[in-house]
């Protein structure tokens, strides 16, 4: 292994596929997780520098009174209209990228897992060794985020599938595809990806 730094390593796939719970496991084992949508929204609140190009962007309603980000606000102007989705990735996806490089030298690890929805879509997957794909059936996708998300329409999530790549492009494009279906179990195949990954690095 190169003792110098981590390997980074993506794991993506469209809403609702399981990155998340994915991640919980590889957490279990002791791999360091950088949740790309969460610290987004982090970023999204704290860096003064990006919070005052969002307002700039978005207008004032996409900060509460009190600073908070409004979700909701924003979701539905962005992801109903794909201009914006790529003026938010514009603002947002350059400060992500900055941020995880700086957390990955801190950590001390074989290799560490970047969790984002978007990798290809954005370019970011140039800047990872590996990527994971989580995969699992449309319908499954959709019934677990609107069990999850009770205040997101059936419309809304079709909306952000329609702007993220066919999970058929993003398996044929990762190094690994995790199949998350209902008669898939999830800790073998994490298991075994984690050993491969441990004998390349
Ligand atoms: C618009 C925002 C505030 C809506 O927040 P909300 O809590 O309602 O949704 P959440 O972030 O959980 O997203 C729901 C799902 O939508 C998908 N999604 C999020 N951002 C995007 C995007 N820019 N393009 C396509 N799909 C997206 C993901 O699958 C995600 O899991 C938020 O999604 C956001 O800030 N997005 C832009 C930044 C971004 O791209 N983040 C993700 C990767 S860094
Ligand atoms: N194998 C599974 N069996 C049952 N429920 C599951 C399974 N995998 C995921 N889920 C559930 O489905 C929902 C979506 O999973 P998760 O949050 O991990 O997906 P995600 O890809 O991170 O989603 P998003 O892109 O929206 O953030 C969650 O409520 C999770 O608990």
């Amino acid at each position: 292994m190169d003792n110098k730094r981590s390997w980074k390593v993506g794991v993506t796939g469209g809403i609702g596929s399981g990155k998340s719970t994915v991640c919980r496991i590889f957490g279990l084992l002791g791999i360091p997780v950088y949740s790309a949508d969460d610290r987004a929204k982090w970023l999204m609140e704290h860096d003064p520098n990006l919070k005052s190009k969002i307002t700039e962007e978005f207008g004032i309603n996409s900060y509460t009174q009190e600073g908070a980000l409004n979700r909701k606000y924003l979701a539905e102007q962005v992801f109903s209209d794909p201009e914006k989705v790529k003026k938010i990735n514009a603002l947002v996806h350059p400060a992500v990228g900055l941020d995880f490089d700086k957390w990955t030298l801190e950590q001390k690890v074989p290799y560490v897992l970047k969790e984002a929805a978007l990798l290809f879509e954005t370019g970011s997957a140039k800047q990872l060794d590996k990527i994971i794909n989580v995969s699992s059936p449309l319908k499954v996708r959709i019934a677990r985020v609107l069990m999850r998300d009770p205040h997101r329409s059936e419309s809304q999530v079709n909306t952000i599938i329609d702007q993220q790549l066919p999970d058929e492009t993003k398996n044929e494009l990762a190094d690994f595809v995790i199949k998350n279906s209902e008669n898939k179990l999830l800790i073998p195949q994490v298991l075994e990806i984690h050993q491969k990954l441990l004998e390349e690095i």
